[in-house]
């Protein structure tokens, strides 16, 4: 799609470090190793420090077409010398790398990356709105970064405030690593003590096709 040239504001390398906000998804393939990965392409990045990641969640997939799997979210804070553009084009090498396409608006996705904010700059172009339109709508943004920066704000609005509002809704859950899980009620009773169905509790919780239930990623 043609958008005509970019604004300045856009283009401009700030001249001195500025923080972003930057939103990481996945729902398919080996999500929990991709989520890693990613992180450190974006740490790797010359012009980008990462200064703050929140802890990763496990959430129901919203919009798109029904029955995709759940998604592992995340959300770190950079410091950047970069163009808002740069930085997006950067983050949009790192999808390709990891076998991103876009085919369905918001269908399943081998990695997503969404500049949340950059600064305090304000943007309407389709190529890059910032802040991110849907950031204040969206649980699974929201919960994990308060839990990264409880004071954060987008213009006058407190992330911590919009996810207070939106944490009661469901859909967003810490992701607990199969390997730190304590023993749940079931092991503690000795009913549950079958090793092949820790390992398969464990794949489901890696695979990102586990139900909610019982992919040993939700919390318990
Ligand atoms: N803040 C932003 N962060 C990332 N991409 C953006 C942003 N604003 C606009 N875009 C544009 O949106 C286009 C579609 O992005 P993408 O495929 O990641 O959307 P999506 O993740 O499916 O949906 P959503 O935009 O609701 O998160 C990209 O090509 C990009 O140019
Ligand atoms: N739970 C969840 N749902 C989504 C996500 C996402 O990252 N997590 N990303 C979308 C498009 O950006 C659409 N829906």
């Amino acid at each position: 799609m043609e958008h005509g040239p970019l604004p300045e504001v856009l283009t401009q390398e700030p001249g001195y470090p500025v923080t972003a906000v930057i939103a990481l998804g996945a729902n398919l393939g080996d999500v929990v190793e991709t989520l890693a990965l990613a992180r450190a392409e974006i740490a790797a990045l010359d012009g980008v420090t990462v200064t703050g990641e929140s802890p990763m969640v496990v959430t129901d997939p919203v919009g798109g077409p029904e029955g995709q799997p759940e998604y592992l979210n995340q959300v770190v804070e950079v410091s950047t010398t970069l163009s808002p553009a740069a930085l997006l084009e950067r983050l949009q090498r790192i999808e390709l790398e990891h076998g991103r396409t876009r085919e369905v608006r918001w269908g399943a996705r081998t990695l997503d990356l969404d500049v949340i904010t950059f600064g305090s700059v304000v943007s309407d172009h389709p190529l890059l709105t910032l802040p991110h339109p849907r950031a204040l709508e969206r649980g699974f943004v929201v919960v994990p970064w308060t839990w990264m920066d409880p004071g954060a704000f987008v213009g006058s609005e407190s992330v911590f405030r919009v996810a207070r509002e939106l944490e009661p809704l469901g859909g967003v859950r810490p992701y607990m690593d199969p390997a730190h899980r304590l023993p749940d009620s079931r092991d503690a009773a000795g009913a549950d003590t079958d090793a092949a169905a820790d390992t398969a509790d464990a794949e489901a919780a890696t695979s990102g096709t586990g139900s909610s239930d019982d992919d040993g990623a939700s919390a318990s």
